[in-house]
C-alpha cells in the first residue's frame, strides 16, 4: 500500500501509475482507518447489493473488427449526434420493464390472484347468505338458522384473512418492482449527456424521481383496499354474474345502469385530463421556484431578493391553490356522479324487484340479495372509477418520465461503460444494449489503455468547432488547434466569452465537438468509453462542488470502488496543505461538510478538491480559475498544493492572474474560439499582441 501514493512524493509520477494501484474498498477503509470510525460511506453502499442485471450487453463479443483509422477518416460517424445508429427512442417505463421486474415474483403473484379470489367469493357470498337468513326468519326456509349463522361466522373469519394475505403480498411485490424501477430511473437520468442537464431544471428532474414515481407507486398501494382496484373490478365481475344467474330478468337492467355510469364517468375524466396535467405542471413549478430560492439563498439575502422569491412563489402557490379547487370540484362532480346513477340502480331495483316479489316471481331472499349485491356493486363500481382517475394521473407521469428520457439523450459512451462496471460489480444495470448500439460502442473501443497513453502522449485539440447543443446556430470554438504536452502546464488566457471553459468542458468530455477531433497521443478520445476517460481527467476548478459526507469521504471520492488507505488520504491532504486544518476541524477527516461543503471556507473546500485530484493521480489536470475566488493567504496554500499537484502532469491553467500564468511552459491566448497566440509569456511579450496588451491591464481573463 505504501507504493499506492508513490505519485505523492516530489519525484515526478511513474508512467502507468494506475495498474498497480490498489484501493480499498470504502468500506475497508472504514474498517482500517481507525481515526476515521464513523465514515459512512453512503456512496457506494449500493454497489453492495447483489442484484441479477437484468440486461447483458455483449458488443465487445459480437461486433465486428474496428479499425481505429476510420474515426480519423469520418469524424461525423462516430459523433453522438448521429442519431441514424439508433432505432428511436426507447421508453424508460414500459410494460415490458415493468413485468421483468414483476416475473421475478411469479409465486408471491399466484398467492395474490388465489387471494383475490378467495376474499372476492367470500365478499360476494354474504349478500346471498342475508337472503337466505331473511327466508329463514320468514319461514320460507327450512335450513336451521344456527347452521346458516356458524357459516355467516366462517366466512366473516376468512375474508380479513385473505385480505391479509392479498395486501401483504401485493404490497411485497409493488416495494419491490418500484425500488427496482427508482433505481433504474435515477441511474437512467445519472447517464443522459450534459446538455440534458442545461435543458433540464433539477426540480424537474427530481420530480421525476419523487411525485411522478409516487404516482405509478399509489396506483397500487393506495388501490389494495377492499373498495379499490383489482378487488374492486373482481367484484363487479363476480357481482354481475351472481345477479344473472339470481334473474336473468333484473340482471340486464342493472347491469346497462353500470355500463351507463362507467361511460358516463370515463367520458367526463377524460375531459378533465388537461386539468389534471396543468396541476401537476404548477405543482412541479413551485418545487422548483422553493428550491432554487433556498439554494441560491446567500445571493438572495445579499441583494434583498426575499420581496422578490416571495412574490413569484405566492403567484405560484395561489394558481396551484385555483387549480387544486377546480380538481377538487372535478372530483366532487364525479363523486356525486356516480352516486346519483347507482341510486337510480336502487330505485329501478326496488321498482322492478318489488313488482316481481309481489307477483311471486321473486323470492324475498333474491330480492334481499340483489339489494346486497346493488350495494356491494355501488362501492365497487365507485372503487373502480376512482382506481381509473388514479391510473389517468399515474399515466400521466409516466409519459412525463417517458417524454424526459428519451434514449436518444443517452450518452452512448458513458452508459456503456457504466453499464459493464454495474454487472461486474454485480448491480442492475440499466439501459438495454440493442444491436445498434451494441455495433456502436464496439466500433469506438479503443485498443490502447487511455491511462497509460495519457501518462505519455500530447492532447491534442485538432481543428475544433464546437456550438452549445441549446445554443447551435452560435459558433463557440471555430477551428481551435492547440497541442498540450506532455508532463507540461499550459496556460489558456484571453477575453471573456472566448471559449477557453467550454474547452476545459470538451477536454472532460462534459460535450464533444462539434467537428475536428481531440485526440491523446494520437488517438481519438471518443474511442475510449467516459469513465475511462474521466479516470484520467481531474478537474479542479473555482467552486469545486463537495458531497454532503465527511472531509476523509470527500478526498476518497471518485477513486474505483477498491482500495482506498488512511494513510493515501492523510498524505494527499498533506500535499494540499489540506491536513492541518483538517484536523483542527472538531471530528478531524470525520467532519461532515454540509451541503455542497457549505460548512467549509473557499480556500479550505479547494484545498480538499486538490487533495481529491492528488488522490486520484490522473494524468491530465485541468484547473479552470482555481485560486480566483481566493484571498492573499488562502491563494498562496492553494497555488503551493497546485504546484505540487502538477508536477508531471498534463496540465491545462486557466487563470486570469499573471503570477498564476506567466510560469507556464506555453501560454494560448484564445480568441473568438481559436488560438490566436502561443509561446512563452516572454515570446508574447515581444509579441506586442493581445497578449502583450492584456499583461498591460493585469486582466488576463476577464474583459
Ligand atoms: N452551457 C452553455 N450553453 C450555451 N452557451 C454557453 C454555455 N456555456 C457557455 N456558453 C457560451 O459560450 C461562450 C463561451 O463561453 P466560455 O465559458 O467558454 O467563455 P470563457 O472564455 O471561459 O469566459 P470567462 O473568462 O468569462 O469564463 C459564451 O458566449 C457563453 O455564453
Amino acid at each position: 500500500m505504501a507504493s499506492s501514493f508513490s505519485h505523492l512524493s516530489l519525484s515526478p509520477p511513474l508512467p502507468f501509475p494506475s495498474v498497480n494501484l490498489r484501493y480499498p474498498s470504502p468500506l475497508l477503509l472504514r474498517r482500517r482507518y481507525t481515526s476515521l470510525p464513523s465514515f459512512t460511506l453512503r456512496t457506494s453502499s449500493l454497489h453492495r447489493r447483489n442484484l441479477t442485471p437484468l440486461f447483458r450487453p455483449s458488443a465487445y463479443v459480437s461486433a465486428p473488427a474496428f479499425d481505429p483509422d476510420s474515426i480519423k477518416e469520418s469524424d461525423e460517424e462516430v459523433g453522438p449526434a448521429d442519431q441514424s445508429l439508433f432505432p428511436g427512442p426507447e421508453k424508460a417505463i414500459t410494460w415490458g420493464v415493468v413485468w421483468s421486474f414483476l416475473s421475478s415474483h411469479k409465486l408471491r403473484i399466484a398467492v395474490c390472484v388465489a387471494s383475490l379470489v378467495a376474499c372476492t367469493v367470500c365478499t360476494l357470498s354474504m349478500p346471498l347468505f342475508s337472503g337466505k337468513f331473511f327466508e329463514i326468519l320468514v319461514g320460507r326456509r327450512s335450513e336451521s338458522l344456527w347452521s346458516l349463522l356458524s357459516k355467516i361466522g366462517v366466512l366473516y373469519a376468512l375474508e380479513p384473512i385473505f385480505t391479509i394475505i392479498f395486501v401483504i403480498n401485493m404490497t411485497i411485490i409493488w416495494e419491490n418492482v418500484m425500488a427496482r424501477l427508482r433505481g433504474q430511473i435515477f441511474r437512467r437520468i445519472l447517464v443522459q449527456k450534459v446538455e440534458f442537464f442545461d435543458r433540464h431544471k433539477v426540480g424537474e428532474l427530481t420530480g421525476l424521481l419523487t411525485s411522478d414515481l409516487e404516482a405509478l407507486k399509489s396506483i397500487v398501494n393506495d388501490n389494495i383496499s377492499r373498495d379499490r382496484g383489482l378487488r374492486a373490478t373482481s367484484e363487479i365481475i363476480g357481482t354481475i354474474g351472481i345477479l344473472f344467474t339470481l334473474s336473468n330478468q333484473l340482471a340486464p337492467v342493472l347491469g346497462l345502469l353500470m355500463v351507463s355510469v362507467s361511460a358516463l364517468v370515463a367520458i367526463f375524466k377524460r375531459s378533465t385530463v388537461p386539468t389534471f396535467k396543468s396541476h401537476a405542471i404548477i405543482q412541479a413549478s413551485m418545487s422548483d421556484s422553493a428550491s432554487e430560492t433556498f439554494s441560491a439563498i446567500r445571493t438572495v439575502r445579499s441583494f434583498g431578493g426575499e420581496k422578490k422569491q416571495i412574490s413569484l412563489f405566492s403567484n405560484l402557490v395561489s394558481a396551484y391553490q385555483k387549480s387544486g379547487t377546480r380538481l377538487g370540484s372535478l372530483k366532487s362532480a364525479n363523486e356525486s356522479l356516480t352516486r346519483v346513477v347507482v341510486y337510480i340502480s336502487l330505485l329501478a331495483l326496488y321498482i322492478l324487484g318489488g313488482a316481481k316479489v309481489k307477483s311471486g316471481e321473486l323470492s324475498v331472499g333474491i330480492m334481499t340479495s340483489f339489494i346486497g349485491y346493488t350495494f356491494t356493486l355501488t362501492f365497487a363500481v365507485q372503487g373502480a372509477v376512482n382506481t381509473l382517475g388514479d391510473l389517468r394521473v399515474t399515466l400521466a407521469a409516466v409519459e412525463r418520465i417517458n417524454s424526459i428520457l428519451t434514449a436518444h439523450e443517452i450518452d452512448e459512451s458513458l452508459a456503456y461503460g457504466l453499464n459493464k462496471e454495474l454487472e461486474d460489480s454485480k448491480i442492475e444495470s440499466f439501459h438495454r444494449t440493442n444491436g445498434a448500439n451494441t455495433y456502436y460502442m464496439a466500433a469506438l473501443r479503443s485498443r490502447s489503455s487511455c491511462g497509460s497513453l495519457a501518462w505519455s502522449g500530447d492532447i491534442c485539440l485538432e481543428d475544433v468547432y464546437f456550438s452549445y447543443p441549446l445554443r447551435s446556430d452560435v459558433g463557440v470554438l471555430n477551428g481551435l488547434n492547440l497541442n498540450l504536452e506532455c508532463g507540461k502546464i499550459t496556460a489558456l488566457v484571453g477575453p471573456s466569452g472566448a471559449g477557453k471553459s467550454t474547452v476545459v468542458q470538451l477536454l472532460a468530455r462534459f460535450y464533444e465537438p462539434t467537428r475536428g477531433r481531440i485526440t491523446v497521443a494520437g488517438e481519438d478520445i471518443r474511442t475510449f468509453d467516459k469513465r475511462e476517460w474521466a479516470r484520467a481527467v481531474s478537474l479542479v476548478n473555482q467552486d469545486p462542488v463537495l458531497f454532503s459526507v465527511s472531509v476523509g469521504e470527500n478526498i476518497a471520492y471518485g477513486l474505483p470502488d477498491e482500495e482506498v488507505s488512511k494513510d493515501d488520504i492523510i498524505k494527499a491532504a498533506k500535499a494540499a496543505n489540506a491536513h492541518e486544518f483538517i484536523i483542527s476541524l472538531p471530528q478531524g477527516y470525520d467532519t461532515l461538510v454540509g451541503e455542497r461543503g457549505s460548512l467549509l471556507s473557499g480556500g479550505q473546500r479547494q484545498r480538499i478538491a486538490i487533495a481529491r485530484a492528488l488522490l486520484k493521480n490522473a494524468p491530465i489536470l485541468i484547473l479552470d480559475e482555481a485560486t480566483s475566488a481566493l484571498d492573499a493567504t488562502s491563494e498562496k496554500l492553494v497555488q503551493e498544493a497546485l504546484n505540487h499537484l502538477m508536477k508531471g502532469r498534463t496540465s491545462l491553467v486557466i487563470a486570469h492572474r499573471l503570477s498564476t500564468v506567466q510560469n507556464a511552459h506555453q501560454i494560448a491566448l484564445c480568441s473568438e474560439g481559436k488560438v490566436a497566440e502561443l509561446g512563452t509569456h516572454l515570446e508574447l511579450l515581444a509579441k506586442k499582441g493581445q497578449y502583450a496588451a492584456l499583461v498591460g491591464t493585469q486582466r488576463l481573463a476577464f474583459d
